[in-house]
């Protein structure tokens, strides 16, 4: 039996996609109606790319950053407004997580394989009753492989910019849009080009274009999936 049907009685949701696609938000609201919990993988390699920042590892050191993974201990708890927040080695991380910077040196971290290999046990292990919902790149085609349900989301480069560029904006960071864009196109390739795990669809996952879609109605054609 593979690891990743450890506990193959419980249903696994998986969401992948690129950056701003919507799977951190459609993720956590459909986990919520679920009732099922739910996984960030995203944050795991972000976490590990601020722990790499805090310990001034360089990031082209692929043996540093395979010992920081190790060493890097990763929480995450509900505040009491509900919102998640990530503790990286004792320390609430939750917004320094979410900036471009630990988005692309997660990106960077995330294309070494014993880094990969070393992040599985961890991510699999949040499949626990009554079901998971998980969000990232290679839920559907690696860490999941048997899930019952897997969605990969995607919308144009310019609508995950734009979306991209207002929450951090209502967030205070200041960010322009074209240089987001950059951003996010560069993220794309090296997700997409790396070697182990590419950004790809899983062949059994359901495509959902979001360009132009609102919020709910992306929720609701993933839970009809799930309760077809
Ligand atoms: N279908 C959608 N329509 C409009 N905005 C969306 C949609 N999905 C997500 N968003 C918004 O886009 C931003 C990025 O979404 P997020 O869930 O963080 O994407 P990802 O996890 O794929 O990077 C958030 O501010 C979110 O509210
Ligand atoms: N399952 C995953 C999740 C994230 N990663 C890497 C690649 C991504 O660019 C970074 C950050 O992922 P995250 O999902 O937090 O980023 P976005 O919210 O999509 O911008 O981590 C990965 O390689 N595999």
């Amino acid at each position: 039996m593979s690891d990743s049907n450890l506990n193959p009685e419980i249903p696994v949701l998986t969401i992948d996609g690129p950056s701003g696609s919507g799977k951190g938000t459609i993720s956590r609201l459909v986990a919520q109606r679920l009732g099922w919990h739910y996984l960030d993988s995203g944050a795991l390699y972000r976490a590990v790319g601020v722990a790499a920042g805090w310990g001034d590892l360089d990031l082209a050191d692929p043996a540093a950053l395979v010992r920081c993974t190790f060493d890097t201990e990763i929480g995450f708890r509900e505040d009491d407004s509900g919102e998640l927040r990530v503790l990286v080695n004792g320390t609430d991380a939750t917004d320094e997580l979410r900036t471009e910077t630990a988005g692309a040196a997660a990106s960077a971290i995330a294309a070494i394989p014993e880094v990969r290999e070393a992040l599985k046990d961890r991510q699999r292990a949040f499949r626990q009753p009554p079901g998971l919902v998980a969000d990232g790149r290679d839920m559907g085609t690696v860490i999941f492989p048997g899930a019952a349900y897997k969605v990969f989301l995607t919308a144009s480069a310019d609508e995950r910019a734009q979306r991209r560029y207002k929450q951090l904006n209502d967030k205070g960071v200041s960010v322009t849009l074209p240089g987001l864009l950059r951003e996010i196109l560069a993220r794309d390739a090296r997700d997409a080009q790396r070697a182990v795990a590419p950004l790809r669809p899983a062949e059994d996952a359901v495509r959902i274009d979001t360009t132009g879609l609102g919020i709910e109605a992306v929720v609701e054609r993933v839970l009809a999936l799930v309760h077809e």
